[in-house]
């Protein structure tokens, strides 16, 4: 059921997205009107030296320090911790996290918010690999570490999801702190963590597929040390 109350809470971890930032609060701020829904941003920057959050500071200006929350950090301290400390500050009954450099496009919301208001969801996950979604962009080493490490997890986990690596998600608000307190990792197995602990609680979940495109500058810093903790990762989940 819908109610008159909902909040979305939008979760956006930044590092060096000065250009990107503007457009996509612009973007998501448009959806959630159109849909007459409160909502937030809360941007999670961590001291990026392309005066990231001098263009937070006008976005406030300009929407409102009520819509827009600046949560910054004092240096880079990586994505897990900054989902974590972002967490604090959502004031919102649903959490939406999505990157902020246009891989997740703002027009797939509605249809999240949509199916989750369909079937009382607990989380509603963004799909590369389920039927219509996709990725673009990428090169084939990194597509082929992508697909490996969710068939992997697949395998090994049955996570009963087709995408465990993804980050575009929304949550009920308690689904996510619940999660949040109980993960470990901090790498890039902590999405795939998230999803295996939610499966193990019983939440509920719903899958909307996605195309992800890579952004247009900047490379990934994907390293062996990733893959090897992702593994790892995985196979310590197994007892859980
Ligand atoms: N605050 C903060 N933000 C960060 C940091 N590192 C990255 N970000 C922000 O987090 C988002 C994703 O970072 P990218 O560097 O663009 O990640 P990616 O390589 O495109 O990886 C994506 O796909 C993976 C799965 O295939 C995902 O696991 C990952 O979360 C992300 O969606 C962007 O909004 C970026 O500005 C950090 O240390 N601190
Ligand atoms: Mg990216």
């Amino acid at each position: 059921m819908a109610a008159q109350t909902d909040k979305y809470s939008i979760l956006l971890p930044t590092y060096n997205e000065r250009k990107n930032l503007p457009i996509i609060t612009y973007l998501i701020a448009k959806t959630f009107d159109q849909q007459k829904l409160n909502w937030e941003i809360v941007i999670v920057d961590d001291a990026s030296p392309d005066g990231t959050q001098d263009v937070a500071r006008e976005l406030q200006k300009i929407y409102g320090e009520d819509h827009i929350l600046l949560k910054p950090r004092t240096g880079k301290l990586g994505l897990g911790t900054a989902y974590v400390h972002g967490l604090k500050f959502c004031t919102g009954n649903f959490v939406v996290i999505m990157d902020a450099d246009f891989s997740h496009h703002p027009k797939y919301l509605p249809e999240f918010i949509k199916l989750q208001r369909e079937q009382n969801l607990d989380i509603v996950l963004g799909t590369r690999y389920a039927k219509n979604g996709g990725v673009y962009g990428w090169d084939l080493k990194r597509k082929f570490i992508s697909r490996g490490a969710n068939l992997f997890a697949k395998v090994v986990l049955a996570p009963g999801v087709s995408d465990v690596t993804g980050s575009f998600r929304l949550y009920k608000k308690e689904v996510i702190d619940t999660l949040m307190s109980e993960v470990k990792s901090k790498g890039y197995q902590f999405q795939m963590e998230i999803m295996v602990r939610a499966r193990a609680h019983g939440y509920k979940i719903g899958e909307v597929p996605i195309a992800f495109v890579d952004r247009l500058y900047g490379e990934s810093k994907l390293g062996m040390d990733d893959i090897l903790g992702y593994v790892k990762g995985v196979l310590s989940l197994l007892f859980i």
